[in-house]
This record gives C-alpha cells, structure tokens and sequence, in this order.
C-alpha cells in the first residue's frame, strides 16, 4: 500500500503518472468541478494542477492532509501562495518545461500579424484569390520590444535574431548588462514602447503586472504598433487593447491568453486583425511530457523531503 495520495485535477501525461504511481496512489480526477474538490481534498498528500483549477484559500483550508501542490507549468497566478504559506503547503512548478513550445508559438503568432496568414487561409477555403490585399510587412530589421527577459522572453529574443530583427528588453528584476548578456538592448519601459514595431510580453501576471499594456501605455506607442501576447491576459488591459485596434493605433495582435478564460466571442476575439489562440503555448506533446516529468519528480521529492529545485511557495 504507497504511502502518499496524489490528486490530479487537469491531467498530467502518463510518464509523470508513471513516476508518480512508483511512490504513491494516484486519483486522475481531470476537470473536477470547484465544488467537488473542496469535498475530496482532504483525503490528499498532493495535489497537481495545471492553470484550469484554482487553489483558492477554501481549498487549502479543506486539505487538511496536504502537503504539496503540484503546477506542471510555469504561472502559479491560479494558487493563493498566501494561503498555501499559511497552511504550510509547499508549492512548485515546473518551468523548464514549456519555454521552447510558448517561445514557438509566439513567434508563430507574429509571423501571423504581420502576413494576416489566418485570414489569408480563411479566405481560400471560401473559394477566393485575394493576393492583392494581403501585402504585409517583414520582421527583418524591425525593433521587436521584449516586455521581460526571463526564460522565455530570452527564448523568444533569440529566435526573432535570426530573423535579423533589433531586439529591445525591459525587465526591471534584472540588471541591464545581464539583459544585454541575454542578448537584448536594455531599454526603460518608455523606451521601448516608443521605439517597437512589435511589442511581445513574457511576464508573470501579479498585482504589478495586471494591466500594464493599457490606454497610458498605447498613446505612447508608434502607429501600426503591433502586440503578441502569450503571458496572461490580465496584463494587456483588454479594453484599450480593443480601442487602440479600432482607431488604427494597433495595427494587429496575436493573443494566446485572456483576462477570462474562455473568453468567448468577444469584440476582441472576433476583430478582424486579431490572430487568436485558446492557451496553446504549452501545449505541444514535447512540453507536455517534459512538464508531467520534472513536475511529477518534484512533488515525490517534496513528499520525501528531498532538496528541491523548483519551489515557489
Ligand atoms: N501561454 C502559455 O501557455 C504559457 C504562458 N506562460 C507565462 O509566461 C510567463 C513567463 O514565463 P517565464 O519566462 O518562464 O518566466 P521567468 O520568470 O523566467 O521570466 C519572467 C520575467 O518577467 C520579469 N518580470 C516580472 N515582473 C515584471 C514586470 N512587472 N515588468 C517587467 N518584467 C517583469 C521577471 O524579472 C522575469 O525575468 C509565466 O509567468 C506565465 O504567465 C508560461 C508558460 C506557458
Ligand atoms: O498549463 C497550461 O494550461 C498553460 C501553461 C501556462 O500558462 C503556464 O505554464 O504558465
């Protein structure tokens, strides 16, 4: 009989739950509604999580064998650190994993802005030829602005360089010859917001962050700018975004996240030159299967009390 319970609310790749099942028992319950994992947490040692579930301070006060909680990712927006501080829960990510796949995707989502190439695509399966009004512009030698030089901004910064594009970098959490080390030219906010042709954010969302692209942030930013956003929602503020796209001052954007998710068929959804994704970032089977491993490795190590890598909380 394995020591430990292990409960998994939005899934997890089978060579993490094969690690798991080595040390403990394993209860798959992907999707469980808010409600009833308040009345089956208790039972638990550990619980893992990807950005569906939110562990709220009700769900810490119900789990009262819980000793860990699991994030097979990298934003930790959807677990109250506070509460799980306070009832001595440990908390780790894994955010090695997905880099790769979310710089992937963003450089899918400018190269889209800049062609239009949904929209192109869209118009083919109806039948039609409109070459002439897809004439776009190239990433050669623009000035993309990387709004944090963390693991992925740097990712993103060093894959927009072989497209031979001048790459800005503010991240007021790391010194400016660490940025330039990085391979970024460091750059105030201002800075950057006045000289980018594209602006890319990678930062976590925190009460510092949430809305930091907003209407103050637009005005100061060139015409035809254009912004790609696989972070989180929260730190575009939606609503300028929408208004700077209708008056012309955002030529495009490529979003993989939403303030609510799923957002729906909102104004910003349908516009016409916004390129959307439903929160893919990770989601290739590559970054999967390495998260449900490095994730998995930890939470057995946290049970054992091993060192750990990755902790949060
Ligand atoms: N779309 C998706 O599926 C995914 C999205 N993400 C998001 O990407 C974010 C970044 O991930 P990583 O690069 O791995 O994290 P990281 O921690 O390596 O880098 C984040 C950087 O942002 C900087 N930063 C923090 N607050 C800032 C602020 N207010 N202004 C400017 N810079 C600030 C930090 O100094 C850090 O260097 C995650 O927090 C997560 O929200 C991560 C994985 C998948
Ligand atoms: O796990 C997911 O669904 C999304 C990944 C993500 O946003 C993250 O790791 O921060």
């Amino acid at each position: 009989m394995s020591a430990w319970k292990v409960l998994l609310t939005d899934g997890l790749e089978e060579n993490g739950i094969a690690i798991l099942r080595a040390s403990a028992e394993v209860a798959d319950k992907k999707g469980i509604s808010a409600d009833d994992l308040l009345q089956i947490v208790g039972d638990y040692d550990a619980l893992i999580v990807r950005g569906r579930t939110k562990v709220t301070p009700a769900v810490f006060a119900a789990a009262k064998n819980l000793k860990v909680v699991g994030r097979a990712g990298v934003g930790v927006d959807n677990i109250d650190l506070k509460a799980a501080k306070e009832a001595k829960v440990t908390v780790v990510n894994s955010p090695l994993a997905t880099t790769v796949s979310v710089a992937e995707l963003t450089m899918g989502l400018m190269l889209s802005v800049v062609r239009d190439i949904p929209r192109a695509d869209a118009t083919m399966k109806e039948g039609k030829w409109l070459k002439k009004e897809f004439e776009g512009s190239e990433l050669y030698k623009k000035t993309l602005g990387v709004i944090g030089f963390g693991r992925i901004g740097v990712a993103v910064a060093n894959r927009a360089k072989a497209f031979e594009m001048d790459v800005l970098g503010y991240d007021p959490l790391i010194p400016a010859d660490e940025i330039q080390k990085r391979g970024g030219t460091p750059a105030t906010f201002d800075e950057l917001l006045a000289k980018s042709d594209i602006i890319t954010m990678h930062i976590p969302l925190t009460p510092d962050s949430r809305g930091m692209l907003n209407a103050d942030a637009f005005a100061k930013m060139k015409d035809g700018v254009r912004i790609v956003c696989a972070a989180r929602g929260g730190v575009i503020d939606e609503d300028a975004l929408l208004h700077a796209l209708e008056t012309g001052k955002v030529a495009a954007a490529g979003l993989d996240v939403f303030t609510a998710e799923p957002p729906g068929l909102t104004a910003l959804v349908s516009h016409p030159h916004v390129v959307c994704t439903p929160h893919v970032g990770a989601q290739t089977m590559e970054a999967q299967g390495r998260a449900a491993h490095d994730i998995a490795t930890e939470v057995v190590a946290a049970l054992k009390g091993e060192t750990l890598r990755w902790k949060v909380a």
